[in-house]
């Protein structure tokens, strides 16, 4: 099973998605950014380093929304998901596209990964 964490990022009552981008696996999918958990690190420090990694991205994190276990068909992943505050961004994007800010309403619109669908119930 692979730990993945994820911010879902507020800026006032919008929330940030962003689209995988072509030569990633599930390139198309919009998701919540962040990441793999590496050996030594909390989830909170994860998400930190891929948001700053991915979008060049500082975000206050909050609490812990919920999980949930998604199995794909090759892989299993942990899908953990932080509430976090929007600070700043450079935008430079290294995975992703496109992004978008979004009201919770509008999320289930756009093409997410199966792991994140639960996940939206948790804050709609
Ligand atoms: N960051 C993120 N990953 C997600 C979400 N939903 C979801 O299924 N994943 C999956 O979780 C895994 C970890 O994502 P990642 O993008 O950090 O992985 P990576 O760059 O290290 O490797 P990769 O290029 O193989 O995807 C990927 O297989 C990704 O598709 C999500 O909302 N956010």
């Amino acid at each position: 099973m692979i730990n993945v964490v994820c911010g879902i990022i507020y800026k006032g009552d919008r929330i940030f998605i962003a689209r995988r981008k072509a030569g990633k696996s599930m390139a198309g999918k919009w998701e919540f950014p962040g990441g793999k958990v590496e050996r030594g690190e909390s989830e909170e420090m994860a998400l930190k380093r891929e948001l700053l990694e991915e979008l060049g991205m500082l975000v206050t994190v909050k609490n812990k929304l919920g999980s949930n276990v998604h199995a794909y068909k090759d892989f299993k992943i942990n899908l953990v998901a932080y509430k976090c505050d929007f600070v700043n961004a450079s935008f430079k994007l290294t995975d992703h596209d496109r992004f978008e800010w979004v009201t919770p309403k509008e999320l289930l619109n756009y093409d997410l990964t199966a792991a994140d669908i639960p996940l939206v119930e948790l804050f709609v």
